[in-house]
């Protein structure tokens, strides 16, 4: 048997494991690095997040990626150079997160690495009666493998995609293994740069379990606070719409949008919810001359209205239901007012560190419980397909030399 092999065999049977769960989303601010001790498989899967960084991207790394990211038309000698040198990068981010930590590579069994969407396009989105859904992450496993010495198993998406997902969200796998309830029906929900949410029932029925994309989380208002506020990459705080007005025919308008209408599960990204997208509202809605500040205080009440409008959808004559928000926008105080007072069965939004998990943390945490899953898992079977949830085993292994 290859030693690569029987090492891996040998983390597959341990008791527990340390697995390090990488997340690079669509906000280009870092890299989510989760230290993670692991063990149990399936619904017994036990976590404790040992340590946790986000590495900070430099400009020039989000210059480059920026070139690419969403595009459909860009250069392809640049992707191919950036698929190894963002795995490279990773992974000295990951030595430089070790040796903070001080724990040797020696100790963990895998990095389980999502790598960078730069495209993504479900059915629903693009225009080739001829194809299917696809997805498309950088940051090949091959070059962080080799550049920390550490097994390192990546590319989750494309088998969601082969078994008959969208490639995303793949949230639900890892939230209903660890955190379904049998006390309360829970929704857990991220708002990154799109948001997005996990249905979780008490009675864990896995035909009622779903997951789906909402809209934009932060992405838009990104955007917008880098081209007309920079240096600023974020509306840190809500400062900058807050000090807006909400212009009502703009956000007419930015909610009619036939995502919107479509059933649950579905699936977006950056490559329809972006500047563009806003202009062209503010074209139909007559606002281009809207100060940036009240287009600030537009786009944030037009992300809480789509989150609460999707919690609103899952959460109908239940109760009990509970909601634990995590990702960059539980940090922006005025689109949690808004969701709150838009959900009026909600008394509070909780975040997921009540459950354990640090919010900023939770993505990364999910790709460790997927590579835990390639591992160890297998013995009872997660899915629904009819939900967009097929049942399989996510990821590939690369070995560092
Ligand atoms: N203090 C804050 N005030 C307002 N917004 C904040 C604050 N801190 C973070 N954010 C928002 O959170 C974003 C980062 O969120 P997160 O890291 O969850 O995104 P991501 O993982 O890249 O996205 P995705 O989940 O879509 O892939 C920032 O770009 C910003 O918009
Ligand atoms: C293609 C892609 O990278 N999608 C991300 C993105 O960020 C949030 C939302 O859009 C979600 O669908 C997904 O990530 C999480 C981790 C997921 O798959 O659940």
């Amino acid at each position: 048997m290859h030693p690569h092999i029987a090492k891996l065999y040998q983390s597959a049977k341990k008791s527990h494991k340390l697995i390090i769960g990488l997340m690079s989303g669509t906000s280009l601010d870092g890299l989510d690095v989760a230290l993670c001790k692991v063990s149990g498989q399936g619904m017994q899967t036990k976590i404790d997040v040992l340590a946790f960084d986000t590495v900070d991207y430099d400009d020039d790394y989000k210059q480059k990626i920026k070139q690419v990211f969403a595009k459909r038309e860009c250069d392809l000698e640049l992707v191919t150079l950036l698929n190894p040198w963002i795995g490279k990068l990773h992974g000295t981010m990951v030595k430089q997160c070790l040796a903070k930590w001080q724990v040797p590579a020696e100790d963990i069994d895998v990095i389980a690495s999502h790598g960078q969407t730069i495209y993504h396009c479900p059915k629903s989105q693009h225009q080739h009666d001829d194809f299917n859904h696809g997805t498309l992450q950088i940051g090949d496993s091959d070059h962080l493998a080799v550049t920390t010495g550490i097994t390192t198993i990546g590319d989750f998406r494309q088998k969601h995609i082969a078994a008959g997902g969208e490639g995303a969200p793949l949230a639900v796998y890892g939230d209903y293994l660890f955190f379904t309830s049998h006390q309360e029906n829970r929704i857990l929900l991220n708002m990154g740069g799109i948001a997005n949410l996990t249905f979780l029932p008490k009675s864990a029925d896995t035909n009622a379990v779903f997951s789906s994309d909402i809209g934009p989380g932060n992405t838009i208002m990104d955007a917008y606070v880098q081209t007309h506020f920079a240096p600023l990459h974020y509306d840190k705080d809500s400062l900058i719409a807050k000090q807006g007005v909400i212009n009502t025919s703009l956000l007419e308008v930015l909610c009619n949008d036939a995502f919107f209408d479509l059933a649950f599960p579905k699936t977006t990204g950056p490559e329809v919810f972006n500047l563009a997208y806003l202009t062209n509202a503010q074209a139909i809605s007559n606002t281009l001359d809207i100060s940036h500040y009240d287009v600030m205080a537009t786009l944030n009440r037009f992300s809480a209205l789509m989150i609460a409008k999707a919690i609103n959808q899952c959460s109908e004559q239940l109760f009990d239901i509970a909601v634990y928000a995590s990702g960059g926008g539980i940090h922006n105080p005025l689109l949690m007012e808004h969701i709150l007072s838009l959900c009026p069965p909600l008394s509070e939004v909780k975040n997921t560190q009540a459950l354990g998990i640090d919010p900023d943390a939770k993505e990364a945490v999910l790709f460790a419980i997927l590579a835990n899953e390639c591992l160890a898992g297998g013995q009872s079977r997660f899915g629904n397909a009819e939900q967009g949830i097929p049942y399989v085993t996510m990821g590939k292994i690369s070995f560092a030399d």
